[in-house]
């Protein structure tokens, strides 16, 4: 089965998300991740030349989306760049889905060198 992998970044992290993308291209593609990303971030992954199923923008329900598929057992990680110096209206969708992670024991990256240390141990 592939692994899933879920990706999101705040809009001041997304160039960062692009960047760590870029750099791992080999892994991502060479073990067959499917990529499964909030709205504006799965466009962005997009335009650097990735398949990637898109879901809601963050706000109004996307990390919402992927906290239901980590709690049904269809994502194995998340990486999920947040952007600490900003405000988010929908910051307790941004918990919750850090909560269903650990709830699940699902390996959850929210920076890119956490996010590089598990890409490798995939
Ligand atoms: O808001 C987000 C995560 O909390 C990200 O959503 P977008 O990828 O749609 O910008």
């Amino acid at each position: 089965m592939k692994k899933k992998i879920a990706i999101i970044a705040h809009n001041g992290k997304k160039a960062e998300m692009v960047q760590f993308l870029n750099e791992n291209r080999e892994i991502l593609q060479s073990k067959a991740i499917h990529l499964i990303a909030t709205g504006t971030t799965g466009a962005k992954t997009e335009t650097a030349g990735f398949e990637v199923e898109k879901l809601l923008s963050g706000p109004i329900g996307g990390d919402a989306q992927i906290a239901a598929k980590v709690a049904e057992g269809q994502i194995q990680m998340v990486i999920f760049f947040r952007d600490p110096m900003d405000k988010h209206p929908h910051e307790p969708d941004i918990f919750m889905l850090m909560r269903i992670c650990d709830v699940h024991n699902i390996p959850l990256a929210t920076n890119p060198a956490t996010a590089k240390l598990l890409i490798q141990g995939i």
